[in-house]
């Protein structure tokens, strides 16, 4: 399967609702899609780069960059372009695994319609469908966070994530906990918004029973997320540390651990996500798939990964709907707190030419 050119398509996407987290407020994604022509057909990918280098040094331009400088051309010298082998030729490069991600999904999106493969089937998926959480951002109030739980809860799914940080955490957890009982699956999701020295204040969290706590230092201390491990009772994860199967080791064999949220966009594709989900299932780490507000050509790579059996926690697989009025594919719909897992060909969903046709800023097409 040669590859025979690239298209790098901007995409905005305007959220159903302002996204704020401890890094900063989302209102519209500058998505970045990649498309990889072959003589058989094609393939998508999405890069998951804010328009801001705020949740880790990638961003949205400098991946478009990067793709046009040195990846795409990069596929050219391949004699015939599987995923393997294209991950082996952006190897040297380092870094930019965001923008080496969607280049790679395309890729094997691509490979994987050309044979009639599914995502679920290729990764090895053991569901046809998963159960969802949803991100909650912060909020102007507690009483609005409520509102908004209330919401997310009565639509059906099975676990809340609580975005927090300094000033907004015991709070809103507590109200949360207190209004919606202890059945409810809650954890929280800091983005490296504290520091070892806040351990006794994070240790206030393990009276609300939470499923982990998520990213609570900085993406590159893993030494001292192991000191703070110690000192929690809730469990937890990483997010933004593990940029690879070798992180996870680190972190695991560290102790800084023992629940990884793993994101095909951020370790550089569905490959190495599946090595890192292979990894942790034999460590016997649990994993769940995160999200990085991903429209539904993401979303459905994302719900393939997380059927796999180490995916054992619900993971930001939301809906559609909980981001965007208008999705670039049909909708992802939850259905008893559910998503199924799409079966066709590759991702198993393309995009709607008229929505993709409205919501496009710009195209450039890389002949390889
Ligand atoms: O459901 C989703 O797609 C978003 C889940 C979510 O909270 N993503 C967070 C995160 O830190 O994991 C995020 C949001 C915006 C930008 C980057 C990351």
């Amino acid at each position: 399967m040669k590859i025979t050119g690239v298209e790098l398509r901007r995409v905005a996407m305007p959220l159903v609702a302002p996204f704020r987290t401890s890094f900063g407020t989302e209102t519209e994604r500058d998505v970045l899609l990649v498309r990889v022509v072959t003589p058989e057909g094609e393939g998508w990918g999405e890069c998951v780069a804010m328009s801001d280098p705020l949740y880790s040094s990638e961003y949205v331009d400098g991946a478009a960059e990067v793709l046009r400088r040195f990846l795409v051309p990069a596929l050219a010298a391949l004699p015939g372009a599987g995923a393997h082998a294209a991950e082996r030729a952006l190897a040297p490069f380092k870094g930019h695994r965001m923008a080496k991600a969607a280049l790679l999904t395309a890729v094997l999106d691509a490979e994987l319609r050309a044979t009639g493969t599914s995502f679920a089937d290729f990764l090895g998926a053991a569901r046809d469908r998963v159960p969802c959480g949803v991100s909650v951002g912060i909020m102007d109030s507690v009483p609005r966070l409520l509102d908004a739980v209330a919401g997310y809860v009565d639509e059906g799914y099975v676990r809340v994530k609580l975005k927090i940080e300094p000033g907004w955490d015991v709070e809103p957890v507590r109200a949360v906990r207190e209004r919606f009982g202890d059945d409810l699956l809650l954890q929280v999701d800091a983005n490296a918004a504290y520091t070892l020295a806040d351990a006794p204040h994070l240790a206030r969290l393990d009276e609300f029973g939470l499923l982990l706590v998520e990213q609570p230092l900085p993406e590159d201390d893993l030494v001292q997320h192991a000191a703070l491990a110690r000192r929690l009772r809730t469990p937890v994860c990483l997010d933004e540390s593990i940029e690879s199967a070798r992180d996870a080791a680190a972190a695991i064999s560290l102790g800084a651990c023992s629940i990884i949220n793993v994101k095909p966009g951020r370790v550089g594709g569905y490959l190495e996500a599946r090595r890192i989900h292979d990894l942790c299932r034999a460590n016997g780490v649990a994993v769940w798939c995160g999200g990085m507000l991903e429209t539904g050509l993401g979303r459905a790579a994302n719900l393939a990964l997380a059927a796999l059996p180490g995916f054992t926690l619900p993971g930001d697989t939301s809906g559609s709907r909980r981001y965007y009025a208008t999705d670039v594919t049909e909708p992802f719909v939850l259905d008893d707190g559910h998503l199924a897992v799409p079966t066709g060909p590759g991702l198993g969903v393309d995009p709607l030419p008229d929505v993709l046709a409205e919501v496009t800023t710009s195209t450039r097409w890389l002949p390889v």
